[in-house]
C-alpha cells in the first residue's frame, strides 16, 4: 500500500531526508522544481509556448521562481514571472529564489493589484500561489486573484496542489480554488485529491517523484492508504494443482426481486467468474428460468427455505441485498444473517433495510462487510456535509464494531476494522451505469467464499471490479456491468500469472 501522508507528516518527510541526505530545504526546492518541469515538458512540449507562473509568498511561491528558472534553460521562450503577495508576507525561502531568479533575464512583475493580472489567452498558467501551506480559507484579493486565472482560459497547471484546496480535511466547496486543468504533485497524491469535493479544482494529476526516504514514509502511522496492483498480486493466491470446487466455498446470493431479478443475476455471475467454488442464489421462484438460461451454473434455493441459522450452515459466505426489495421480509431476513455465524456482506436493500431498523446496526457482527454507496451510508449512518466526515463516521463505526465498509465512490473507501482507510485507484467514468454495484457484491461474496480475510476481499474485490471496467474501458465508451463481470477472470489470470 502507498503511505498518503498529512501536510505535517510530509514536513517531518521533508526534514528527515534533508538531515539524512545533508542538504538544505532550498536544495529540496530545487529537487522540486526539477522533477516538476521534467514532467511539464512531457505533457507541454511546445517551447513556444506562452507561459504565465504566478507564485506567492512561501515555498509553494519558490517552486515557482524555480521552475520558471529551468523552464528557461529548457528553452521555453515566452516565460512571464508575477510576483503576489498581497500580505507582504514573502518567506526566506521565496527570498532566496527570488535573488537567484532575478539574475537571469526574465520578465518579472509584481502583481500589486488584482486588476493588473494577465495571462496569455489560450496560454498555460503555472499556477504557484499556494500549495500545502495554506491554513484558512483564501479571501479577498487571493479569491479575486483565482476568480481571474480561473476564467483566463489559459490551460491552469498548479504545483504541488491548486492554491485553496486544503491537502486534508473538509473540502468547503464555498471557498475559493484554483481550477487546474493538471496538478504536478511532489511525492504523493495529497489524500483530499481523492475526494469527490475535489473534482472542481483538479481534473487531473501526475506525481513528481522527489526522492524523499521512502522508507521513511512507508513507516508513517497514516489512516490513508492507495492501493497499488503489487498489493492485489500479493493478496491474490492462484488456483493450487490438487483442487476441487469444495476448496473454493459455496457462496449464496439471497437477492432479486419481480422486477430486479437483473442484480441477483448479476451479483451471481460475479460470483461465478470471482472464483467461487459453487454459487447458490436465493431468488424469487419467477426468475428461475432467468437463472437456469443464463447462469446454468448457479444452484437455486428457495427463500422460504432459509429459515433459520441451520437452513445457512452448509455456505461458507453468504450475500445479500442486490435487488432483494425493501420490506418486512428483507428485514427479516437480514436479521436472521446477523445471527448466522458466517462471513457476510450486506448491499443495496440488506443495508435500506437496516436503515429502517437502526437498532439492528449494532447487532452486525464483526467481519461484516457493508457495501453502501453515498446515499444508503447517509441513511444508514446520519446525513453528512462532506466526504470527509463521512469517512469519519466509517472509522468510528468500524472501529467500535469490528466490521468493514465499503463506500463506494470514483474512488471506492474500504475502511478496515483499525479504521484504516484503503483507496481503491481502479475505476472509470464508463461504469457509471446500473448494475456495477451488484457485481461488485458478488465479486467481494466469491472471494469472502474462498476464505479472503473481509477486508482483504472488499479492497481486492474493488480492485478487480475497477481493474475489468479499465480494461474495457481502453476501447469503449461506455461498459455495462454484465461485460465487466464476464472481464473478471482475466484479469485474475493477470493477476495471479
Ligand atoms: N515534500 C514536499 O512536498 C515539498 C514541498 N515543497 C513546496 O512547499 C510547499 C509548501 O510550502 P509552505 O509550507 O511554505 O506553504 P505555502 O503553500 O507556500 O504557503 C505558505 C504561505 O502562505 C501563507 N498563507 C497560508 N494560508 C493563507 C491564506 N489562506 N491566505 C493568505 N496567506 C496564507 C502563509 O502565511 P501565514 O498566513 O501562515 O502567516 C505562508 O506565507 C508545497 O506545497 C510545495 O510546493 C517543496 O518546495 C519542497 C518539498
Ligand atoms: N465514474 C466512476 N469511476 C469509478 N467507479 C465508478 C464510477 N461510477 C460508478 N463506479 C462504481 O460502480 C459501482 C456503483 O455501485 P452502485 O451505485 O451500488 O450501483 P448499482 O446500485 O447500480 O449496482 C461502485 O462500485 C462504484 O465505485
Amino acid at each position: 500500500m502507498q503511505q498518503l501522508l498529512t501536510t505535517e507528516q510530509m514536513r517531518a518527510a521533508d526534514q528527515h531526508t534533508i538531515r539524512r541526505e545533508q542538504i538544505t530545504e532550498n536544495d529540496l526546492i530545487d529537487r522540486a522544481a526539477g522533477a516538476f518541469v521534467s514532467l511539464f515538458a512531457v505533457e507541454y512540449p511546445d517551447r513556444n509556448l506562452a507561459i504565465d507562473i504566478y507564485c506567492g509568498p512561501g515555498n509553494n511561491g519558490a517552486d515557482g521562481l524555480v521552475i520558471a528558472g529551468l523552464l528557461q534553460q529548457m528553452d521555453y521562450q515566452r516565460l512571464i514571472i508575477h510576483l503576489c503577495d498581497f500580505d507582504g508576507k514573502a518567506q526566506p525561502a521565496f527570498l532566496v529564489k527570488l535573488e537567484w531568479v532575478r539574475k537571469k533575464k526574465l520578465t518579472i512583475r509584481s502583481l500589486g493589484v488584482v486588476s493588473d493580472f494577465e495571462a496569455f489567452p489560450n496560454g498555460i498558467i503555472i499556477e504557484a500561489l499556494f500549495g500545502s501551506g495554506l491554513n484558512k480559507p483564501l479571501a479577498r484579493e487571493w479569491a479575486e486573484l483565482i476568480a481571474l486565472i480561473n476564467q483566463s482560459g489559459a490551460h491552469i497547471v498548479s504545483v504541488d496542489i491548486p492554491a485553496g484546496l486544503p491537502s486534508e480535511g473538509v473540502i468547503n466547496p464555498d471557498w475559493p480554488v484554483v481550477e487546474a486543468e493538471l496538478v504536478i504533485s511532489f511525492q504523493r497524491p495529497k489524500i483530499n485529491f481523492f475526494f469527490p469535493e475535489s473534482a472542481t479544482a483538479i481534473n487531473g494529476f501526475i506525481i513528481a517523484d522527489i526522492e524523499l526516504d521512502e522508507g521513511f514514509i512507508q513507516q508513517q502511522d497514516g489512516v490513508f492508504h492507495l492501493v497499488t496492483e503489487n498489493d492485489i498480486k500479493q493478496i491474490i493466491k492462484p488456483r493450487k494443482r490438487f483442487s476441487h470446487k469444495g476448496t473454493y466455498g459455496h457462496a449464496l446470493v439471497i437477492a432479486g426481486h419481480e422486477d430486479t431479478m437483473g442484480a441477483a443475476l448479476l451479483a451471481s455471475s460475479a460470483c461465478l467468474y470471482a472464483g467461487a467454488g459453487l454459487t447458490t442464489a436465493a431468488i424469487p421462484s419467477s426468475g428461475l428460468t432467468a437463472l437456469n438460461t443464463a447462469l446454468p451454473e448457479v444452484m437455486y434455493v428457495p427463500s422460504l427455505r432459509l429459515s433459520d441459522k441451520a437452513s445457512l450452515q452448509s455456505y461458507s459466505a453468504i450475500g445479500a441485498g442486490p435487488g432483494l426489495g425493501k420490506s418486512t421480509e428483507t428485514l427479516n431476513k437480514v436479521s436472521l444473517l446477523l445471527d448466522a455465524g458466517k462471513p457476510l456482506l450486506l448491499d443495496a436493500d440488506a443495508l435500506n433495510c437496516l436503515a429502517q431498523e437502526k437498532t439492528l446496526l449494532e447487532q452486525i457482527p464483526a467481519g461484516t462487510i457493508l457495501t453502501p454507496h453515498m446515499k444508503e451510508f447517509d441513511n444508514l449512518f446520519g446525513k453528512h456535509e462532506s466526504w470527509w466526515e463521512r469517512i469519519e463516521t466509517a472509522r468510528d463505526w468500524t472501529k467500535r464494531k469490528q466490521f468493514v465498509i465499503v463506500l463506494k465512490n470514483q474512488y471506492t473507501f474500504t475502511i478496515n476494522e483499525q479504521g484504516k482507510v484503503f483507496i481503491n485507484p481502479t475505476g472509470n467514468p464508463a461504469m457509471a451505469q446500473g448494475g456495477m454495484g451488484d457485481v461488485l457484491s458478488g465479486i467481494i461474496l466469491a472471494l469472502l467464499a474462498q476464505g479472503y480475510h473481509p477486508a482483504q476481499a472488499a479492497i481486492t474485490g474493488c480492485y478487480i471490479h475497477g481493474k475489468s471496467a479499465d480494461k474495457l474501458a481502453r476501447c469503449q465508451a461506455t461498459i455495462r456491468a454484465s461485460e465487466l463481470a464476464a472481464g473478471i477472470p482475466q484479469i485474475l489470470y493477470e493477476l495471479t500469472k
